[in-house]
């Protein structure tokens, strides 16, 4: 049976996977491998998955294989299973900050890479991956990736150039979201609100908020202005992010991750 494997089952792997098993994908057909065994035995009994202990036999088994450590273990990994990977298998490269032609280098023959920014609401099938593909796929294949990814949330096919803001801006930027999303529910609760209640009405506020900006098509900033009712409250609220240096926060925010990634 051709599988889909994972090498290095942290959140970022768990979230696909937790993803892939609820979008209806058989937990046979996935198998994971990673250095602590207790994670494996995890995801084994919550998802049904496969797990193996070693890298090369998730290289020899799986038609699709995340690279799923952390970048600084991209060279070690990559040497380990070189020599194991198929001429078809597709290589998923999630890691922040790897590029293509780095890794074509580190496996040194002609190998199938993807390029694949997630972000971990894959978890729940609302995720964002943005994806670019080498020169030894094909088109085929480059459709079986986006559906893959579009089964758990959508898939933005970018040149590889823009990798690093996708990173920052749909990789990243959940972790801004939770931290807002908190922050007003802190605001909610220091007026009273029940914390539980503070946590739904904030989040739920925020969902909706981004399905007008994709659903409607209008400017976020016509979207902004509806909400504002003469000499109301939220202009008021506008106002004093404004002098908070909200924007300003987050466009740093973007700034240093990119710094990070070496722009
Ligand atoms: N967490 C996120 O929201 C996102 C993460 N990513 C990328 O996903 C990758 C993983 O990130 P996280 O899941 O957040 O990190 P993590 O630290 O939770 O997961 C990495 C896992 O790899 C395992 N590991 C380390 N060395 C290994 C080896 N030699 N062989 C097998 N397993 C090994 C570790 O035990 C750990 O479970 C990173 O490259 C990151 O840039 C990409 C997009 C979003
Ligand atoms: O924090 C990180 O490095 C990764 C890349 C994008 C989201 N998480």
């Amino acid at each position: 049976m051709k599988k889909i494997g994972f090498i290095g089952s942290g959140n970022m792997a768990e979230a696909i996977i937790g993803g892939m098993v609820k979008a209806g994908h058989l937990p046979e057909q996935i198998v994971a491998s990673n250095r602590s065994w207790d994670k494996l035995q995890l995801l084994e009994e919550t998802y049904g998955i496969q797990t193996v202990e070693s890298n090369q036999d998730i290289a020899t088994l799986c038609e699709i294989v995340f690279l799923s450590v952390t970048p600084d273990k991209y060279p070690a990994v990559i040497e380990e299973i070189r020599d194991s990977i198929q001429d078809e298998t597709l290589i998923i490269l999630i890691a922040g900050g790897q590029g293509i032609a780095e890794n074509e280098a580190r496996f040194g023959r002609k190998v199938k890479l993807v390029k694949a920014m997630p972000n971990t609401p894959v978890l729940v099938g609302e995720g964002l991956t943005s994806l670019s593909f080498n020169s030894f796929i094909s088109e085929e294949e480059k459709q079986r990736v986006v559906e893959l990814f579009n089964s758990i949330g959508k898939a933005e096919v970018i040149e590889e150039k823009l990798m690093d803001t996708a990173s920052a801006v749909g990789g990243s930027s959940p972790a801004f979201m939770y931290m807002y999303i908190e922050a007003l529910a802190d605001a909610a609760v220091l007026y009273g609100m029940p914390r539980e209640k503070a946590y739904n009405i904030a989040a739920q506020a925020a969902l909706g908020a981004a399905k007008m900006v994709l659903e409607t098509g209008e400017h976020p900033a016509k979207l902004k202005d509806e909400v504002c009712s003469p000499n109301g409250t939220t202009i008021q609220s506008v106002a004093s992010l404004e002098t908070s240096g909200f924007r300003d926060a987050i466009i740093q925010a973007v700034r240093s991750n990119m710094e990070k990634m070496g722009h």
